[in-house]
């Protein structure tokens, strides 16, 4: 093989050895609160730490939100480089959920800014929004293709707000989420064990039967817990695409901190309870 190995041979190796599950790193001030941890630098350091060593090095998947970063300027993105770089040092993958979406011309430089080896925030993959055309995101494919890293496209959002753009159906027919899905296809025909170009589509929407979800690309599947929706829901919602589902969970781990060992056991019996699930299907 020449160059890099590509992010989603990566990602397929991390889920069946680690099992598919995606924790996220959401320092949300309340969490903070219930730390018993500041709410400045300080705590949202120890808070990020906290969880990278009690779950990297056994889960697949760490996301961090990058909105709890940015809120504390300069030095809460330094955290954030460190959280990424020792999140990775352990052996997990990180997803920036950054959402990034722009011009094409900016959209490079966004791309830069996460998937350049170089960069502080060098990530195994980012979240970015099709929302200003998928062709706009064209930058950040061809700089994942070049690095090894991926990208996870919004397509159909946990959010219940998100029915109004993603359900839109366009002249041609077919929905704007259906239309992102098609183009996710199209970037990963031919990749194996799985394609780099991942769509995020929530769990807690119920029967996506109408959508052609196995796009040979992963699925970033946000909603279990705080928002509702179970391991349990999987196969109903995503059907055959299941195995290529990586669910995030964040308030429901991260809700069981300070203590390590908590944290550790929430994660492992979520990563449990998804392993059951894909396996009945
Ligand atoms: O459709 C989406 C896209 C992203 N998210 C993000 O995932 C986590 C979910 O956190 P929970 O605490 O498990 O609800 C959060 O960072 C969101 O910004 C999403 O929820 N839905």
């Amino acid at each position: 093989m020449t160059g890099p190995e590509p992010f989603g041979a990566r990602l397929r190796r991390a889920m069946d050895e680690r099992g598919p599950l995606c924790v996220g790193i959401d320092p949300h001030a309340s969490l903070l609160a219930e730390w018993g941890l500041s709410d400045d630098v300080t705590g949202l350091e120890r808070f990020s730490r906290t969880v990278v060593e009690a779950v990297a090095d056994r889960v697949a998947v760490l996301k961090p939100q990058s909105a709890f970063f940015e809120r504390f300027g300069s030095r809460g993105v330094a955290v954030l480089e460190t959280t990424v770089r020792e999140a990775r040092e352990a052996g997990a993958l990180v997803v920036m959920d950054a959402k990034r979406g722009d011009i094409g011309s900016t959209m490079a430089a966004y791309a830069e800014s996460f998937l350049h080896r170089d960069a502080p925030l060098f990530s195994d993959a980012l979240t970015v929004s099709p929302y200003l055309g998928y062709g706009s995101l064209s930058p950040a494919v061809a700089l994942a293709r070049e690095t090894g890293t991926g990208l996870f496209v919004l397509a159909l959002t946990s959010n219940p707000e998100g029915g109004e753009v993603q359900h839109a159906i366009r002249a041609d027919g077919r929905t704007v989420g259906a239309t992102v899905l098609g183009h996710l296809a199209v970037e990963n025909a031919g990749e194996e064990p799985l394609g780099s170009f991942g769509a995020v589509v929530g769990a807690t929407l119920g029967d996506l039967s109408s959508y052609d979800l196995d796009m040979g690309g992963p699925i970033l599947a946000p909603g279990i817990g705080a928002q509702g929706a179970t391991a349990a829901d999987l196969p109903a919602v995503f059907g055959g695409a299941v195995r290529n589902v990586v669910p995030n969970v964040s308030r429901g781990v991260l809700r069981h901190g300070p203590d390590a060992v908590a944290l550790r056991d929430a994660a492992e019996r979520f990563a449990e309870e998804v392993r059951a699930a894909v396996a009945s299907v």
